[in-house]
């Protein structure tokens, strides 16, 4: 049985809400059905009571929930037109709650900040929730200031940094298949793994959000937050329980050990922005002409990055992130490429490639790369793949990740030093591209990247 709670979305008229929010709910309330949650929907807009409901029947029921659940949550659901940080008005919404309040900032950064302002300067409800969404802070200074201020109004308890790539499942199945596995564990290391790369390309482009997406860009938006963190599950030490004190000390650990593979941002890190192509049959245009976009904010769409892990573990092997929007196919993973083996017998006909590990976030699966001799040939080595789909779970990410905060559990939200060691990771990034010592390159949207990144 769940705990009477008012799930305050601010935000509500965002792409967030309607496109991952309510449908990652609407997957949990399909699991378990939540007849004390009351649901409030919050932002500038003046779309009403009625409008809202809409928004909300529509998005619970693309994610499969039962009409009579819907129903339930439509019977008292309302939505509150809000400036956020206006402390009147924010207080006057929290008294308007039904029960336990979690506020949950679907903003954009600067405003999450403002409206945190205004609430550190009333008396809050003791069992105040506070959900807050990437990036956390704009960079490491305001993402410490974000950290003290939130201790200000509640808890560390009561504050949950939301990533929803914790919330995949073969993200978290990174436990499962290295720790539960006799195969992996062993060779999880610097002794047998060449390099990992870590990506997202997406074929999304803006979407309408360069309100928040022009201030952010590919690095901060997805390696500043979700890459790190997938890379801390993926090169973490055994915890010896999984539990929420074990995972993130963990987490922490990876990350304080990471730095930029030469130290040298030049050299570590490329960016670039798209320009006018074709994505399938859509038109894309050039991301300087996308309504919104302020060209002077030379915000980048595809990043990458390369850092190291300085631990005797992952000394030397070198890790890179990408993510970009707007690229001709989808690629969503962790590979991990091996070293070749020690030593290969003399006869053999060919040079075996090295063993590919590859994760998929996105379809979920597991790939696992092996050499063997081809049929009826002793000396002939050929390649071949042992494929697992995982089972999507029935939860989408952003249900576990309210599921957790619903149920007061911090094991899938970021805490606050965590946040803070991945803005010091890409902080002199961000120096050196705002130095414009980095060059800004080009790629034709529904391209692959850049020509001189191949
Ligand atoms: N969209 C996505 O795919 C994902 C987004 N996120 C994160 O979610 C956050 C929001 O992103 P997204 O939804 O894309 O952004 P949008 O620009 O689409 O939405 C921002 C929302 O904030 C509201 N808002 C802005 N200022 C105020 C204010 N002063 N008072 C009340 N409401 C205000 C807007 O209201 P109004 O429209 O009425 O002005 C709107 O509802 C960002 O931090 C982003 O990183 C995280 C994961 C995925
Ligand atoms: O946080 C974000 O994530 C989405 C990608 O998430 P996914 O679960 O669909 O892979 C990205 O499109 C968005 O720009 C970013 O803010």
């Amino acid at each position: 049985m769940s705990n009477p709670a008012s799930l305050v979305i601010l935000g509500a008229s965002g792409d967030l809400t309607h496109r991952l929010l309510l449908p990652g709910l609407g997957t949990l309330l399909k699991q378990h059905s939540r007849p004390d949650l009351t649901l409030v929907g919050a932002a500038f807009d003046e779309m009403g009571d009625e409008k809202w409901k809409e928004v909300v029947q529509s998005a619970l029921s693309e994610s499969g929930c039962p009409q009579g659940r819907i129903d339930q949550i439509l019977a008292t659901t309302r939505y509150i037109k809000i400036d956020v940080t206006d402390p009147d008005e924010l207080r006057a919404l929290l008294d308007s709650c039904p029960s336990d309040p979690v506020l949950y900032f679907a903003l954009p950064p600067a405003i999450t900040m403002k409206a945190c302002e205004a609430l550190a300067t009333m008396e809050v409800p003791p069992t105040l929730r506070l959900g807050l969404e990437k990036p956390f802070g704009a960079d490491a200074e305001t993402a410490h200031e974000l950290n003290q201020l939130l201790t200000r109004i509640v808890p560390e308890r009561q504050i949950f940094r939301v990533d929803h790539f914790l919330g995949k499942s073969t993200v978290l199945n990174l436990l499962g298949l290295r720790f539960a596995n006799r195969l992996f564990e062993p060779i999880w290391n610097a002794q047998n793994i060449d390099h990992v790369v870590i990506v997202t390309d997406e074929t999304l482009a803006l979407e309408g959000r360069a309100g928040y997406y022009d201030k952010a860009g590919a690095m901060k938006d997805m390696i500043q937050s979700h890459l790190l963190l997938v890379l801390a599950m993926f090169a973490m030490e055994e915890p010896a329980r999984v539990d929420e004190l074990e995972l993130r000390d963990l987490m922490a650990h990876v990350l304080r050990a990471t730095e930029l593979w030469s130290g040298d941002p030049v050299a570590d890190s490329r960016r670039a922005r798209y320009t006018a192509g074709r994505i399938g049959d859509r038109d894309v245009p050039n991301y300087v002409d996308e309504e919104g976009v302020t060209p002077e904010n030379k915000t980048e769409t595809l990043a990458e990055l390369k850092v190291r892990v300085k631990t005797s573990r992952w000394a030397d092997v070198p890790i890179t992130l990408r993510s970009g929007k707007a690229l001709g196919d989808a690629r969503n993973g962790i590979t991990v490429i091996l070293k070749p083996v020690g030593h290969l017998p003399e006869g053999f006909k060919n040079t075996p490639a090295p063993n590919v590990i590859s994760i998929g976030m996105k379809p979920e699966n597991i790939a696992v790369g092996i050499t063997t001799n081809a049929e009826g040939d002793v000396l002939d080595l050929e390649d071949s793949v042992l494929f697992t789909e995982l089972g999507s779970s029935a939860v989408r990410p952003y249900g576990e990740i309210l599921e957790g905060i619903l149920d007061g559990d911090p094991l899938l939200s970021v805490r606050g030093d965590i946040a803070e060691q991945c803005w010091r990771i890409i902080s002199p990034v961000l120096q050196a591209w705002q130095d414009n010592k980095i060059p800004m390159d080009e790629y034709r949207a529904g391209s692959s990247g850049p020509a001189n990144w191949m």
